[in-house]
């Protein structure tokens, strides 16, 4: 069953389509990643998706209901986690006063459980917060009604590595649990590890849907050798090589060709050492943003 469906879904500001035309579907028990660089239409989609903005054509279905039926869609959102980009908390309330707040309309059965891996301060108030307390009371708000959908605006922006990590895991038992996740983000690392499929959308328009797998294989195979002489640059390099990197006798590039054909070339060098892998999503991004990933990345 989809528990998210977009169809046709469409927001124009002016001139600026943010969502043109998106159309996709999000699986029960499903980690969707929804990738983007900054001002792709992330956020448009997200906000559409909870009704909090309109559609100008199109529409999408969350947990069945029609987001232009505004009654359904708020029986339905009872059952959704939402982790925005800015936390829309009054800022004078205590983080405990904030989740009682929230418990107070949806309930809290996970509240303890969830701040054990997630560690706010709670007794202090909400303008006192660093970036990462405020997207841990963030995330335990999202998460403590225990809702079998969570949709997360880039959810690790602003923790340290080891919180983030903690949230990759706990994101994964959740799933495994049944549980649907659809979350944004532009840090393909993270897109790669804990999501199982991935949309990637630029300038508002859906460029890519696909197994995180079958786009790890679309992309190549990525490889380092050492050479036992220099590398001719003339004689080593074929066009089924691209992004290519020469120093002295290490090659690295990632190789798009069939692999039968690679062996066959690189008999006729002596090689040191060899090293072939998969390429890092960040490589095939690049192939769908150009130069345009390198600076929009971080
Ligand atoms: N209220 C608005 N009025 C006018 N333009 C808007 C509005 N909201 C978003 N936009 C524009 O729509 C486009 C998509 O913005 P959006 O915030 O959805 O991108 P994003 O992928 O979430 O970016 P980021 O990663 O920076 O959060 C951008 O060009 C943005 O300037």
């Amino acid at each position: 069953m989809s528990v998210i469906h977009l169809e046709g879904l469409t927001k124009r500001y002016g001139e600026i389509a943010a969502n043109d035309d998106v159309t996709f579907e999000v699986e029960s028990g499903e980690v969707f990643g929804y990738l983007g660089p900054n001002g792709a239409g992330k956020t448009t989609t997200i906000r559409l998706l909870l009704g909090l903005i309109k559609p100008t054509a199109g529409t999408a279905t969350v947990l069945g209901a029609d987001i232009r039926d505004r009654r359904a869609l708020t029986e339905a959102k009872a059952n959704v986690g939402y982790l925005p980009d800015t936390l829309g908390f009054d800022d004078r309330l205590t983080g405990r006063q904030a989740l009682d707040y929230f418990a107070r309309m949806r309930g809290d059965e996970r509240r303890e459980e969830l701040l054990e891996l997630f560690t706010p301060p709670l007794d202090q108030s909400i303008e006192t917060y660093s970036a990462g307390n405020r997207r841990m009371l963030g995330i335990v708000q999202a998460f403590m009604h225990d809702p079998d959908l969570v949709i997360m605006d880039e959810p690790t922006s602003g923790l340290d590595p080891l919180k983030q990590d903690r949230l990759h895991r706990f994101l994964e038992a959740e799933c495994d649990a049944g549980k649907t996740v659809f979350f944004s983000s532009h840090v393909l690392s993270e897109v790669q590890r804990i999501a199982d499929r991935v949309g990637i959308i630029r300038s508002g328009e859906l460029v890519a849907l696909e197994d995180i797998e079958a786009l790890l294989s679309r992309g190549g195979k990525r490889v380092r050798i050492h050479l036992g002489e220099p590398v001719v640059e003339e004689r080593f390099v074929t066009e089924s090589m691209i992004d290519v990197e020469l120093l002295d006798s290490t090659a690295q590039f990632t190789y798009t060709g069939e692999p039968q054909r690679l062996l066959e070339h690189l008999v006729e060098f002596e090689i040191q050492d060899i090293d072939i892998g998969d390429p890092q999503l960040d490589d095939i991004f690049k192939h769908y943003y150009g130069d345009e990933a390198d600076s929009e990345e971080s």
